[in-house]
């Protein structure tokens, strides 16, 4: 195809160059002598020296005609003049091209343009550094105007802008001589004003948080009249919800610090502010509350430490010590105060087994045990506390099952996959005396297995318990508790099936255990079972008959063994940041109560009465749902807020097995928190029992502080309120966010 250059395509090119920088539009017409084209969308030319009106104007609806006249300016068929700069019109000898490729090429150029545009006049409305190269620059070329107000002024239809400024008709159509006249201020549409303060916002609110990034406050963000004053009136930033503590207002420009409230807890709070977007809010934190951390001196007196979370002291906080030695069992008559050591065990401890192991590595191992850097094989400890995976049927008992004593010992010294495998850990193994079924185990027998675990915790990698099922998961979520710190894996297993029954679950739940309590990555008690690692505090048995009988219904398993092993490492928990150490005692005067609708529950009541007059610190209630409870029944609800007012600590779970308890949700629930009752979250029975009997029995927190603990996740046993699911009846939109948020966390 040949192309040949008419005389004004000649000359408005030679012009356009003498113009410089002129954006060129390629126009493409029937012949040489074609004037007539049909008009295109509005679109704004933009360059240096281009001035203030490089514009096409659309006339397609009344059919409107460009003329090009020899000096190269195009004229509107109504007598209007478009700058003669702007147009390269080449003629097509072929006379082939449409008018319609045309339209196109300049709608999408004029987009781009436009683009281009939006975003240097962004950059330079929100940058005052950038304010000189605004000055300097592009003047009039970079003022957005609204498309549509600026077609509807140009086609007549107002001859206002919205700013209120009329401009001059002869302004529009002029030619490069309007680049005299004053630029014209640039008319902001409501949504690019809001979205521009939006951003101041967002940054100003970022910077109040952060004091390092102060000198950005000041560099970039500059507050308008009316900002400064809402912030000195204490409004803040209207819109934005920006919550300043008294913590955080030490740092900002709000005028002198603040001076610590005498209550504690207004001075330390640990709800971030409102609207404001935490800086790792969607990192690794896998869902952890973080710890509050002091921040001098005077705040670390101000607080105390409760397994890695600080908490404010409050005025009748025990200052004791935990002491580590104490038995299992505390009897604490009040525990606003001290409680006094010595009545420990004054209750009758549950204790099955008669004796500590105590330590258990062997003499002609312990330098390499020391040091388990330099050993060639992992160490772990087998402490067996009995079960069905020791037991066997005995004649004399009817042919039911018993535990037999050595059995396990025995067998394990014949295992040739334990013993000859290089990469299989070394074990040491231990039968507590009697071995008993678990249904007769008891914080004493747990307390006693921590300690086993501290006397040898630096001699083995990790350990295994070897225990019945009936009891397992309170076991677990006892130790998950008095373990503190924990750096090793302790895994429970058991069996369904005897170990000595040639189909068994027990060999495998034996050897896989084993294998994890061998692992670097799992620093917290867990449970090994039918192919599942559970979280020991999460877990609860399920089944009586089948191999799976355990369940984690709301934690997915840690890992999940085929062929080969998954992990769900990034729910495992961190590994701690403090030494080892144990705290055993529990204090057991705790009682369990279900719910059954319509059942007699005035004895329900009297029996509440009865043990808070007596001895009663805890109450663990099984309610409906999201933590219900009959709404027609006030003389229960009644003698639970006498119960809490005497100082027991009530804690409502659900009866479901997975989810969580939303107080206050339902009518029937929102009763029990005027009553004091505080929440298990999505805690297990398990988990919520032996957390209350650990906090009470630590001594060294009132009844408030156990009550605030009670919510708070110490072992990875609760989900943080803030990652639940949000309740049944939220709106959608709050239903998207949260479940937004929730993925984007995991
Ligand atoms: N499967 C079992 O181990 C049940 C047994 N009754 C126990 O808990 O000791």
């Amino acid at each position: 195809m040949q192309r040949s250059t008419s005389p004004l395509e000649m000359k408005t090119r030679s012009q356009c160059s003498r113009a410089l920088a002129v954006p060129i539009a390629c126009l493409i017409c029937r012949s040489e002598n074609v004037t007539s084209l049909p008009l295109v969308p509005p679109m704004l030319f933009g360059g240096k020296g281009a001035g203030a009106a490089s514009l096409i104007f659309s006339h397609r609806s009344s059919l409107s005609y460009l003329s090009a006249n020899d000096d190269g300016n195009i004229n509107f068929n109504d007598g209007s003049k478009v700058m003669r700069d702007v147009f390269t019109i080449q003629s097509d000898d072929q006379g082939s091209t449409e008018s319609k490729s045309m339209s196109t090429t300049l709608s999408l150029f004029d987009q781009k343009q436009w683009d281009h545009r939006q975003n240097k006049l962004n950059r330079n409305a929100m940058w005052p550094q950038d304010h000189g190269r605004k000055r300097n620059g592009i003047t009039s070329t970079r003022i957005a105007v609204p498309k549509k107000e600026l077609r509807d002024f140009i086609s007549g239809n107002t001859s206002k802008m919205s700013s209120g400024r009329t401009v001059p008709k002869s302004s529009v159509g002029a030619t490069n001589d309007n680049t005299k006249q004053p630029p014209t201020m640039p008319v902001l549409d409501d949504g690019f004003v809001q979205k521009q303060a939006n951003h101041r916002r967002s940054k100003l609110s970022r910077d109040l948080l952060w004091p390092q990034d102060h000198y950005r406050k000041k560099s970039s963000v500059v507050l308008s009249r009316e900002e400064k004053l809402d912030m000195k009136s204490g409004v803040g930033i209207s819109g934005v919800g920006v919550g300043i503590t008294a913590a955080s207002s030490e740092t900002n420009e709000n005028g002198p610090p603040k001076a610590l409230s005498s209550d504690p807890s207004q001075n330390f709070n640990f709800e971030k502010p409102r609207g404001v977007r935490r800086r790792n809010s969607n990192n690794n934190n896998f869902g952890r509350r973080k710890p509050m951390l002091p921040q001098s001196q005077h705040d670390l007196w101000k607080m105390k430490s409760v397994d890695g979370f600080f908490i404010p002291r409050t005025e009748e906080s025990p200052m004791m010590e935990v002491n580590t030695d104490i038995d299992s069992v505390g009897t604490t008559d009040d525990a606003q105060t001290a409680p006094p050591r010595t009545e420990l065990n004054s209750l009758p401890v549950h204790r099955s087994i008669a004796s500590d192991a105590g330590p258990l590595w062997k003499e002609e191992l312990r330098d390499d045990a020391i040091h388990p850097l330099f050993s060639s094989r992992k160490r772990v400890l087998v402490l067996c506390t009995g079960g069905t995976l020791t037991m066997s049927n005995d004649p004399s008992k009817g042919n039911s099952l018993v535990p037999v004593q050595g059995a396990l010992t025995s067998y394990l010294a014949g295992m040739r996959e334990l013993t000859e495998d290089p990469d299989m850990p070394e074990i040491i193994s231990h039968e507590y005396h009697p071995l008993i079924d678990s249904s007769d185990m008891g914080p004493g027998d747990w307390a006693m297995l921590a300690r086993d675990i501290s006397t040898n915790y630096y001699y083995f990698d990790g350990f295994v318990v070897l225990m019945g099922t009936d009891t397992m998961a309170y076991a677990a979520s006892a130790l998950s508790f008095m373990l503190q710190n924990l750096g090793k894996p302790v895994i429970f297993t058991g069996s369904q099936i005897p170990l000595r029954e040639p189909y068994n679950d027990a060999r495998k739940n034996l050897i896989m255990a084993t294998i994890f309590a061998s692992s670097d990555t799992v620093s917290e008690v867990c449970i090994f079972f039918h192919d599942r690692l559970l979280r020991g505090c999460r877990a609860t048995k399920v089944n009586t008959s089948k191999l799976k009988a355990f369940d984690s219904p709301n934690l997915s398993p840690l890992a999940e063994i085929g062929i080969n092993i998954e992990e769900n490492y990034h729910i495992f928990r961190p590994p701690p940041r403090g030494s080892f150490k144990i705290n055993t005692s529990m204090d057991t005067r705790l009682i369990t109560l279900r719910l059954v609708p319509g059942f007699d529950d005035a004895s329900m009541k009297a029996m509440i009465d009865a043990a808070t007059q007596t001895h009663l610190k805890g109450l663990i209630l099984q309610l409906y749902g999201t933590g219900n409870l009959p709404s027609v029944k006030d003389d229960l609800v009644q003698c639970l807020a006498n119960a809490t007012a005497a100082g027991v600590v009530v804690v409502a779970t659900t009866q479901c097995l997975s989810g969580s308890v939303i107080m206050g949700h339902y009518a029937t629930g929102q009763k029990l928190i005027g009553a004091g009752v505080v929440s298990a979250g999505d805690m297990t029975v398990e988990a919520a029992t032996t957390k209350l009997a650990y906090l009470l029995g630590r001594g060294d927190l009132s009844i408030s502080e156990v009550r605030d603990l009670m919510t708070v996740d110490l072992r990875g046993e609760m989900t943080p309120e803030s990652d639940l699911p949000p309740p049944p009846l939220a709106s959608t939109y709050q239903r998207v966010i949260a479940q937004k948020n929730r993925s984007r966390r995991f």
